[in-house]
């Protein structure tokens, strides 16, 4: 694994962006895309890519426009036809949207024979994914039914979760006992013991599972914990008079939510978060998710390099008989769906309503799809053990 290491830690080095042109070089595996479709050569979907990182954001255009651009307010949808109607042509954005990320469950026939003589691993996104957002993060709880159908998903294809809680919230959250778990964006991995991969690594731990496995944990920002204790009890204290602010302890980093903040005390929580952690500027990084502001180690590790990680430690990296699908809503997943893309090994799937510019190949609309194709994955394998 290339880990470029400073004191102990992977360091990062340079600000990634977050999208890359979605054209050339990935032929063996980009989506059907069906010709003669109906919608204008001269539509073009205006979606904003980003190149900085969130803090320059802020500084060219102030924190309430920053944490506007990336939690844009819900959009009404014609319960008939799903189609935004806040944009000027919104029938003809979402056309165009889906040409470019099809329907996971429509393309499903399409995924089935690449997955052919391949085994799938699957990793999923909890937030958005899973479970439903919802207003209060305690209440994010994931519906018996998902619950189910991840359950037996995973009774044929290894899946893991990758989440940007704590690995214990999640676990709490899940409740399945035959999933891998990584939780802080990847900073928190408990994956099989492999030799080759926690020989010698100073971030590997040996533990022990709730069934009394022995686990490798995978903690690279293990030297951070002070510092985000320190960051997450300061923020506490400087957001205690913003109504309906909250701040998550996910142990490798902390979520400071602002989705139950009226939009005139945005801006307080941006500078809440500034002043608390810009003594730390050369430790910490700002992040932004659904409305949550996240603060971060600096280093080099995100829900990408948890993804390859996971990948080696299942014995599952050889693209030539493995297909991973890697599922999720957020920014944050766009490094593991940019993985597979420039890995050309598998296929990110973005769940989202709204357009948005993605890295994945496909496209799912909310939870209940990411369930249905679940379930179509069980159902294909079933069918073609027979
Ligand atoms: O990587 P994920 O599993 O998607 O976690 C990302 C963040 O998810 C949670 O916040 C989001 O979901 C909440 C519950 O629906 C919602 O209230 C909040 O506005 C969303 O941002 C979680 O609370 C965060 O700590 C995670 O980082």
């Amino acid at each position: 694994m290339d880990l470029k290491s400073s004191h102990g830690a992977p360091v990062l080095t340079d600000s990634a962006p977050l999208s890359k042109s979605r054209l050339g070089g990935h032929h063996g595996l980009l989506p059907y895309s069906p010709s003669g479709a109906p919608f204008s050569k001269n539509l073009r979907l205006s979606i904003p890519k980003k190149k900085f990182g969130f803090l320059d954001d802020v500084r060219s255009i102030g924190w309430l426009d920053a944490m506007k651009s990336s939690s844009p307010p819900h959009k009404t949808f014609n319960k008939d036809s799903n189609i935004d109607l806040s944009s000027p042509d919104p029938e003809a954005a979402s056309l165009t949207w889906l040409l470019k990320f099809p329907s996971a469950l429509a393309s499903f026939e399409q995924i089935a024979n690449f997955a052919k003589g391949k085994r799938i691993a699957l990793f999923l996104d909890y937030d958005g994914t899973l479970s439903p957002i919802v207003e209060n993060p305690d209440n994010a709880v994931m519906s018996d039914d998902m619950r189910s159908a991840v359950k037996n998903v995973a009774k044929y294809f290894p899946t893991a979760i990758i989440s940007g809680r704590s690995r214990d919230k999640v676990y709490e959250f899940v409740g399945l006992t035959e999933l891998y778990y990584a939780g802080s964006h990847g900073m928190d991995i408990a994956s099989p013991v492999r030799q080759s991969i926690s020989d010698d690594d100073p971030h590997c731990i040996k533990s022990t599972d709730t069934q009394g496995n022995e686990v490798n944990l995978f903690q690279p920002a293990r030297e951070f914990l002070p510092v985000i204790d320190e960051v997450f009890s300061s923020l506490v204290k400087s957001t205690e008079d913003i109504k309906g602010a909250t701040v998550e302890n996910n142990k490798f980093c902390v979520s400071v939510h602002f989705r139950n903040v009226d939009e005139d005390k945005w801006e307080a929580v941006g500078e809440c978060v500034e002043d608390v952690i810009k003594k730390y500027e050369d430790r910490l990084r700002l992040t932004q998710g659904r409305k949550v502001l996240e603060i971060r180690p600096k280093i080099d590790w995100d829900k990408g390099k948890a993804l390859v990680f996971l990948l080696e430690s299942l014995g599952l990296s050889n693209c030539d008989d493995v297909l991973p699908i890697y599922v999720g809503d957020d920014r944050t997943d766009e490094d593991a769906f940019k993985v597979l893309r420039d890995r050309n090994c598998g296929y990110g799937i973005l769940v989202s309503k709204a357009p948005k510019e993605s890295d994945a190949y496909y496209s799912l609309r909310d939870p209940s799809e990411v369930m249905e194709f679940l379930k179509s994955l069980v159902t294909w394998k079933q069918s073609s053990v027979l």
